[in-house]
């Protein structure tokens, strides 16, 4: 309870915060507050926003535009006019950036359902790759507007990689993976092990070999797997860094903080790890002269070389389908280990599903179907503490009325789904962590139910997300199931640092430390 009110008033600090650097509708709604994410401890985004106090002062000091500074905390546009006053005001000022937030599940039903066709662009930030226009129609999670181009890109992932039938077809190299994963922690026992870097490789070597049917990260190289896991999440995190050229886009070519100019950098040395595999491929392919290979198993490059997309534009792909969305998955399972820890009750009775059913082996995907309980900790560990709390910024591609508001053309709309899911209106003890709540309960996150939306909804829908399930839940299954986990330093549970930290991904900030000790 402590921790609960700490959270609204943390709320207060954060939202005025916000609220005085852009102009914010965080309640399109009625009467939910403003919630942004924060919360645990005195950390979070709290801390990060704080940080950026000064920053935003002087911004706000030294333009004349924007709205009236600060506004105070509870100055929302909730009124007719005050959707005019905020329309006016983005018209005026089209060298500025409109941020809109919805954060109720009205406003979240609003926004991706009832308006999904007119606030399903995409707001791009300055750093990503996808700004440059003739990029951005090689981009799928960052494409300006949902083009025909888009909808191919998502018709030919759903049809080679997240179909029913395609994501059973990866479940052995999972499987495999996961395994590799395992063995490895085994030679680790009685080790510190830093939980985000060994699951990071097995996400990002399990989609490699789905994409190119080779293994990218090495767990006896441990140092260049943290390597790379540390890279993508800088790169994760300059995409939400206070970057001036987002709030004021005319000075985005200035990219005055040099965050592009570091992103691109990184992006640059992530690709460096397919770009032999793709020429290699395509080399390979023009000395045989067999094109489309056709009589082997293809993987999803040579449907990428048959579809003749260039080199640049499968590097591209992969910088968002392998090294971003490897962020987030490692990201869950390692809050979903560090719930667990907390929660000794809800540990013990996980183990006994799952030993109840599997006694030795390690666990397959087709048995993660017989075990409700772990089915239910991954849905509380996402409703807590969702990947992209924000999802990935939408964008009004035309002048939109959502309730009693007028979002205009190009702003920025934001669905704050973290704060959705901890609302406590619609969840009993929202900030403890209770899978119970999802036994004998239909609520799921493919998008129905817009007060829990982990993986977004409408158009946009997380892409990845039959695949994501399998991949996440297997991982942690086994972790689960194969080793006992003590805290380093004799460290009790309740002393275990749960504050987030904000990027694309909200990551845990201090990273899991555990020591394995196998079980067998
Ligand atoms: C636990 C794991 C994951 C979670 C919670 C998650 C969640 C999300 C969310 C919230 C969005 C944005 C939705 C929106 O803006 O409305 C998204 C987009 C996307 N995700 Fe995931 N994701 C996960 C893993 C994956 C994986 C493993 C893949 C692919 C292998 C993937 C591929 C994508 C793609 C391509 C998009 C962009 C969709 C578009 O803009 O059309 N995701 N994801």
């Amino acid at each position: 309870m402590a921790r609960f009110s700490n959270y609204w008033q943390q709320q207060s600090v954060v939202s005025s915060l916000i609220a005085s650097s852009t102009i914010i509708n965080s309640d399109i709604v009625n009467g939910v507050t403003q919630q942004l994410p924060c919360i645990h401890g005195s950390h979070g985004f709290s801390k990060c926003f704080s940080r950026h106090q000064s920053f935003f002062s002087h911004v706000v000091s030294s333009s004349s535009i924007i709205v009236a500074f600060p506004l105070p905390e509870t100055q929302t546009f909730q009124s007719p006019g005050d959707s005019t006053r905020a329309k006016t005001m983005a018209t005026d000022r089209e060298w500025t950036q409109l941020v809109v937030i919805g954060s109720s599940r009205k406003a979240a039903s609003e926004i991706l359902k009832t308006h999904d066709r007119e606030l399903s662009g995409r707001c791009v930030p300055h750093v990503s790759f996808a700004k440059d226009p003739k990029l951005n129609e090689d981009s799928i999670a960052w494409t300006f507007e949902c083009t025909d181009r888009w909808k191919f890109f998502r018709s030919l992932m759903r049809n080679e990689l997240f179909s029913s039938k395609a994501v059973d077809g990866q479940s052995s190299t999972r499987e495999a993976k996961a395994r590799e994963m395992i063995d490895f922690l085994r030679k680790k026992e009685g080790e510190r092990v830093k939980i985000r870097d060994i699951v990071f490789a097995y996400i990002f070597n399990a989609l490699a070999n789905i994409y190119l049917s080779k293994d990218l990260l090495n767990y006896d190289q441990i140092g260049e797997c943290q390597r790379v896991c540390g890279l993508v999440r800088e790169m994760m995190e300059l995409h939400t860094a206070l970057n001036i050229s987002d709030l004021y886009p005319i000075l985005g070519r200035l990219d005055l903080q040099g965050l592009s100019r570091k992103c691109n950098e990184g992006e640059g040395r992530i690709q460096e790890l397919w770009r032999g595999v793709i020429k290699e491929r395509r080399e390979g392919r023009n000395d045989t002269g067999d094109d489309d290979n056709s009589s082997k198993r293809k993987d999803f490059l040579d449907v990428l070389l048959d579809g003749e997309f260039s080199d640049e534009q499968i590097s591209l792909f992969l910088v968002e389908l392998l090294a971003a969305v490897s962020d987030s998955t490692s990201s869950t399972v390692e809050w979903a280990m560090a719930e667990l820890m907390r929660n000794p009750q809800a540990m013990k009775r996980l183990r006994e599903e799952l030993a109840g059913k599997i006694p030795e082996e390690l666990i397959a995907e087709s048995s993660l179907a017989k075990f409700p309980y772990l089915h239910s900790c991954f849905k509380e560990t996402l409703r807590l503490h969702p990947p992209a709390p924000f999802l990935i910024p939408h964008r009004a591609t035309e002048d939109c009325q959502v309730m009693d508001c007028t979002i205009p053309k190009d702003a920025q709309v934001l669905v704050n789904v973290w704060a959705i899911a901890r609302d406590p209106d619609k969840w009993e003890d929202p900030l403890c962590f209770k899978p119970e709540r999802f036994l004998n309960s239909d609520l799921d996150y493919k998008g129905n139910h817009f007060e829990y939306l982990p993986f977004g909804s409408g158009r946009r829908i997380c892409a990845g997300m039959p695949m994501a399930v399998k991949k996440v839940q297997l991982a942690f299954a086994n972790l689960i199931h194969s080793f006992d986990w003590s805290l380093p330093n004799n460290m009790l549970p309740d002393e275990l640092d749960m504050d987030e930290k904000y990027g694309i991904t909200l990551m845990k900030e201090q990273p899991l430390e555990l020591i394995p000790k196998w079980r067998k």
